[in-house]
């Protein structure tokens, strides 16, 4: 589904990435992994386009996508969470997720399911994202008014409303505590189930290794390691660059 071939992101005579070959397969979730300033966010920074790239290309089910902006990438059914959440803090939790549900039946042009039938069913989307996001209780709450953890999950379910062929998940366990994490991993586990695709970028190795189908591991804006989480945990580069410095 989205193929990176030998991508570059060069910031001055900073390679933050430099020639990346990486693929992620249709309803697979891809874990990608490496220290502090290794090219994770830069590699989604560059998925979404963010950033141009300096070279390589970025082949979205098989298309070149590397000089689309973000909002044609976005039409093309590529969603992402930031590190940094970016909500609407001004409108309510209901009112994100429907902005977000609106985006994707403009998406699919789907202007008199919108306007004559489908009223009834996006609001009932909107009552299960609620419901599995734990947000349900909160759904007249200004989403600036919501908590740390709140805004993450409204984040991530903002997000998944849109219906992505292809999810970004940029560092979505930072700042959450042990139970919150868990409650993540059984979220992104029941969202592998449904088949959804993921990229999900992240500092919490133990989360990684229990959620990913496979991992690949950065280090100095390379790829060092790829493949099953149980073969890329015991893989020697691996350890000495990144799991072992933990
Ligand atoms: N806009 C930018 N301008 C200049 N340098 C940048 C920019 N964005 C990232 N970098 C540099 O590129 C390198 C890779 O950064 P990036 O944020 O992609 O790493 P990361 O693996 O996501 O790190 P972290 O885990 O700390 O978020 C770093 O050296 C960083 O300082």
């Amino acid at each position: 589904m989205l193929d990176l071939q030998g991508i570059a992101k060069h910031f001055g005579g900073v390679h933050a990435v430099d020639g990346v070959d990486l693929t992620v397969k249709r309803g697979e979730i891809l874990g990608l992994i490496g220290p502090n300033g290794s090219g994770k966010s830069t590699i989604v920074n560059l998925v979404s386009g963010l950033f141009p790239l300096t070279s390589g290309r970025i082949l979205f089910d098989g298309d070149d996508i590397s000089d689309l902006p973000s909002h044609a990438r976005v039409g093309l059914g590529i969603a992402r969470t930031f590190q940094n959440i970016r909500l609407f803090g001004q409108l309510s939790v209901w009112q994100n997720l429907w902005v977000a549900q609106n985006s994707r039946l403009q998406r699919q042009e789907m202007f008199f399911t919108r306007w004559f039938g489908g009223s009834a069913g996006v609001q009932a989307e909107i009552e299960r994202t609620l419901e599995f996001f734990d947000l349900a209780h909160k759904r007249h709450e200004l989403a600036a008014n919501l908590s740390f953890g709140e805004q993450r999950r409204l984040e991530f379910a903002r997000a998944i409303s849109a219906k992505p062929s292809l999810l970004l998940l940029d560092e979505p366990a930072a700042g959450m505590n042990a139970e919150e994490v868990d409650q993540l991993d059984a979220r992104i586990r029941k969202m592998r189930d449904d088949g959804f695709t993921v990229l999900l970028i992240e500092h919490h190795v133990e989360l990684v290794m229990s959620v990913a189908d496979r991992i690949a591991v950065l280090n100095f804006g390379r790829k060092i390691a790829e493949g099953p989480p149980a073969a890329v945990q015991d893989d020697a580069a691996v350890r000495e660059a990144y799991l072992g410095t933990r």
